[in-house]
């Protein structure tokens, strides 16, 4: 709901019909509305020659208001929505008897682009967007895009452009065909008039994209291509359906011609919107731009002070991932290090990480060496007085962290936040022998730090909401999701997630095959099975965070005899080539059928298969065997309340696990109901079928 469209009618007789819905001009139901009643009023008055139609503060759109999508979700009428394509969009604007002409600002994404290519030309601004990013909202173009684009710009790059979900820039757009001409936001609605009336007067041709055929590759190239990209699709997206809907969309217009294609479009639009898929990515798209809108903490209306100097305290793996991330949105940067050895070292792999960014070919020699020189080594806190944030990333041990929170905060500044990158450990521990609580903050990062998107902010009970606005401003300013968490044992992801691989191994143990379970885990969806991503993490690691979680949750954990096993075989993962699989120079992966001795001392040690046989399942038994207990410890984590909102356990677990973000959106819905019962211990899953070993219980 909401939204409004002006029209004014100029002496030159071309009526400017304007979208007005802040922040991003999105097509409510009410604004499609509006556009038809004021083309039908510019229809019907005689002092209007021509039509230029455009958004008010310099942006077009930002297509269909997403807001709309969980009530039709939900069962709700769409109303208007399923007639746009036709009533308006082609009806009341491509044939309409006065000419329209699109006069692009900013940006023109799904809806928006549609709307602007049933026009009879596009003028726009250069900094425009210009895209169908509808896929990665588990939807389809709805309002004839899957038909116009080709059209416009050929079936290949439209094709690409609808399924990356990726919007090129105004002079792409120009040189495709998309754009008819680039002017200077002063001059667009000038030029836009300009070309409504040529066209109205027959200088210029009236072209209407759906009946364009010009940029069409011939029938039987385009159906290779067609077949081309469904192959694609079905073997990256296995899961996933709507962008074989969209293909379909677009091959129904190229052989049946644009008006069918429309109707094609209209019935996999329909399909697509109420499917789970949509829910979930929906879901997504709204989960993460929540994760700055803390309750509590919004409504203090405190500004985020200015943070030009960061020092990152230990120069490992984490460390120089972090400086790389800060480097490369222009914070100077100081790293600490305890020696030259281990300066050169942090100092190297900063290096490294960026001189991997020249060789893709995403910065320039220049650029490298000016973000280089952000970074200053030292091996003291002689200049630690100059920095507004410290970020300390040395290894988990908490007497070593205590000793650097103390030299901390005698040598910086009263007010600099004091940051920790544990990934585990108690923050009050970490900080238990300073006075500096209230500035006192977790920063954990994702490794590889300057790649993976999700920054973790952990609060205490002492930390000041002013550190927790300044850490997630800064989040954001190196483009991260900062999410907000509360202070336990691997805080949200990390707990969320660890009986992913504890109860992968109980099911190694049950006598199931590790390798099928990976493959299992992985065609669901996540990234990687659990025993490939305890090679990747590597055993030492594994084995020091798995304790941690023994020792805080003894009532729901397994404790496998197979890593210690794999351990004393000097496997450590893909840290030495060794793990669960086998590793070439490419760190290819290859299952290792030598360590099916280690599999069987560790099945025999546990002792769980029922009466000695190895226990049958389905590979649907196995996902849900591994992903139940991990839903069921995020019903944890939301009912101790460590994340404030369940829409930040969603989108923490996507961005920080890989969870597939089109099955995303459970962990809200869950949250809707009450948990009644945590208290079935993981192992009792054994003694169950794998859906009756879901603990949580929950009522409507
Ligand atoms: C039938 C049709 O084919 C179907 C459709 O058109 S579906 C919609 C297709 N359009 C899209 O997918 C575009 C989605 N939006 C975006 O990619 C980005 O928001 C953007 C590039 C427009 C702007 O990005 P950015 O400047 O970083 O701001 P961002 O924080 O993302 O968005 C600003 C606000 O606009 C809202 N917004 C953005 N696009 C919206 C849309 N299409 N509908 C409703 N709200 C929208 C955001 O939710 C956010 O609201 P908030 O301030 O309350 O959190």
């Amino acid at each position: 709901m909401g939204g409004s469209v002006n029209m004014e009618v100029g002496a030159d007789g071309v009526a400017v019909i304007t979208i007005q819905n802040p922040p991003v001009n999105s097509l409510a139901i009410d604004v499609l509305l509006g556009l038809k009643e004021k083309y039908v009023e510019a229809a019907k008055r005689d002092d209007v020659k021509a039509i230029v139609v455009t958004g008010a503060n310099g942006k077009f759109s930002g297509g269909f208001d997403i807001t709309a999508f969980p009530k039709i979700q939900q069962g709700g009428s769409n109303g208007y929505l399923s007639k746009v394509s036709t009533d308006l969009m082609i009806e009341t604007i491509e044939e309409a008897s006065k000419p329209s002409v699109a006069a692009v600002a900013g940006l023109a994404l799904g809806g928006g682009l549609e709307l602007s290519m049933s026009c009879h030309a596009r003028i726009a601004t250069p900094k425009a967007q210009l895209g169908l990013p509808e896929l990665q909202l588990g939807i389809i173009p709805g309002f004839g895009g899957t038909q116009r684009l080709p059209r416009l710009v050929g079936l290949t790059k439209a094709i690409e452009m609808m399924l990356l979900s990726k919007p090129i820039a105004s002079e792409e757009g120009k040189q495709l065909g998309l754009i008819d001409e680039i002017v200077s936001p002063k001059d667009l609605l000038v030029t836009a008039r300009q070309w409504a009336l040529d066209i109205a007067s027959g200088k210029k041709p009236r072209l209407s994209s759906l009946h364009r055929t010009d940029k069409l590759e011939s029938l039987g190239e385009a159906r290779e291509i067609i077949k081309f990209a469904r192959a694609q699709v079905k073997r990256t997206a296995p899961n996933l359906t709507h962008p074989l809907l969209c293909l379909d969309a677009v091959e129904e217009g190229v052989i049946a011609g644009g008006y069918a294609g429309n109707l094609k479009e209209a019935e996999a639009f329909a399909a697509a919107v109420v499917s789970d898929n949509a829910k979930g990515l929906v879901n997504v798209f709204f989960a993460q731009r929540a994760t700055t809108k803390v309750p509590g903490i919004a409504e203090l209306g405190l500004k985020p002070r200015k943070i030009q100097n960061v020092a990152v305290v230990g120069g490992g793996l984490m460390g120089s991932g972090i400086v790389t991330a800060l480097v490369l949105s222009g914070y100077s940067v100081i790293l600490k290090e305890i020696n030259d050895k281990f300066l050169q070292a942090g100092l190297g792999r900063v290096k490294a990480n960026l001189q991997s960014r020249v060789k893709k070919g995403k910065m320039s020699q220049e650029k490298f060496e000016k973000t280089l020189s952000l970074v200053k080594g030292v091996l003291t806190y002689d200049v630690f007085k100059s920095v507004d944030m410290v970020i300390e990333a040395v290894i988990e041990n908490i007497d070593l962290k205590q000793s650097i929170f103390v030299d901390l905060e005698k040598n910086c500044k009263n007010d600099c936040i004091l940051a920790t990158n544990t990934s585990t450990i108690d923050l009050n521990l970490v900080g238990a022998k300073t006075r500096s609580q209230d500035r006192l903050i977790g920063a954990h990062f994702f490794s590889p730090a300057h790649i993976m998107p999700l920054l973790e902010i952990v609060r205490t009970d002492k930390t000041s909401p002013q550190a927790i606005v300044d850490l997630m401003a800064l989040g954001k300013a190196i483009k991260k999701t900062p999410v907000l968490v509360g202070n336990c044992t691997g805080f949200a992801v990390n707990r969320v997630f660890f009986p992913y691989t504890m109860a992968a191994m109980m099911l190694s143990d049950l006598g199931v095959d590790i390798y099928r379970i990976d493959n299992a885990i992985k065609s669901w969806g996540m990234p990687m099975g659990p025993f490939r991503l305890t090679d990747l993490v590597g055993f030492g690691v594994g084995a020091a965070v798995g304790a941690q979680f023994v020792k805080a949750f003894p009532d729901r954990v397994y404790v496998s005899k197979l890593l210690p096993r794999m351990l004393e075989a000097q496997r450590l993962g893909e840290q030495n080539r060794k793990g669960f699989y086998v590793y070439d120079e490419k760190r290819k992966a290859r299952p290792a059928p030598e360590i099916k001795e280690i599999i069987k001392e560790s099945q025999a040690e546990s002792g769980i298969m029922p009466n000695g046989k190895p226990l049958a399942m389905t590979d649907k038994d196995i996902v849900e065997m591994i992903m139940f207990p991990v839903v069921n410890e995020a019903c944890r984590v939301l009912a101790e309340k460590i994340v404030v909102q369940a829409s930040d356990l969603d989108i923490a677990s996507v961005l920080g696990m890989g969870f597939p973000p089109y099955r995303c959106g459970r962990i809200s819905d869950i949250s809707q109901f009450e948990i009644i019962s945590l208290d079935f211990p993981l192992f009792c899953c054994q003694m169950f079928s794998p859906l009756q070993c879901v603990h949580v219980f929950y009522t409507s």
